[in-house]
């Protein structure tokens, strides 16, 4: 099925389902679901979530593979910065931060915007910040097959900071290495990278 883009696409179906859910959820909390204010949110409440976990219909590697390029360059390729918007699985909470990705190429190449693509499709999931890091590193590792890849994710869980332990300004770093970046050398070389601001 086509991923979510757009209102039109949602399927009504399952909008209905969730939406329905969502008004018993408002219901049980102690609102009035009649008020005007409240009339459209289990709708409302229901897309958004829908948008939010799109990437269990969506395949990063088909995503991966529609742009990759035959190419000779073979030094280290980073994409920093890209944002990452995920729902904890425990809590269903946001979790968001940044994350840092390399490659080295091995004959080839992919188009830039298919990494932060493959981030979005697994952090539009119910997720843990260490799944997610992995499954962007497994998910490059072996479609592109490249010489080593890198992932590095920091995030701010909102299940940590809106209740239960209430810590406002921890942050939670995540990292995994394959191939080449398993090399201390290589690996201190993208670590560098992604703390300057000239990469
Ligand atoms: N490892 C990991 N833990 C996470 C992530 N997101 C949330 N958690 C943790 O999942 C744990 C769930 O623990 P439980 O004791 O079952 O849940 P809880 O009673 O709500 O725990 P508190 O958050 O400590 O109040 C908590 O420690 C959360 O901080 C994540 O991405 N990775
Ligand atoms: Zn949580």
């Amino acid at each position: 099925m086509a991923p979510y883009r757009n209102l039109e696409e949602y399927n009504i179906e399952i909008t209905n389902e969730v939406k329905d859910h969502f008004a018993k959820i408002m219901g049980d909390i102690g609102e009035d679901i009649s008020r005007d204010g409240l009339v459209k949110t289990p709708e409302r409440a229901a897309k958004a979530m829908l948008f939010l976990t799109q990437g269990y219909k969506q395949d990063a590697t088909e995503i991966l593979k529609s742009a990759m390029f035959a190419e000779s360059y073979d030094d280290m390729v980073i994409i920093k910065d890209i944002e990452v918007y995920s729902l904890c699985e425990h809590h269903m909470l946001p979790f968001f931060g940044k994350a840092h990705i390399a490659y080295i190429p091995n004959g080839h190449i992919v188009g830039l915007s298919k990494i932060p693509r493959v981030v979005d499709v697994f952090a539009r999931r119910l997720q843990v910040q260490e799944r997610l890091t992995h499954d962007i590193l497994e998910c490059i590792n072996t479609t592109l097959k490249p010489k080593g890849v890198a992932v590095v994710i920091e995030a701010a869980h909102m299940c940590m900071m809106m209740r239960g332990v209430q810590k406002q300004n921890s942050v939670t770093t995540t990292s995994g290495f394959r191939g080449q970046f398993e090399k201390q050398e290589t690996r201190n070389e993208f670590l560098k990278l992604i703390s300057s601001d000239l990469s």
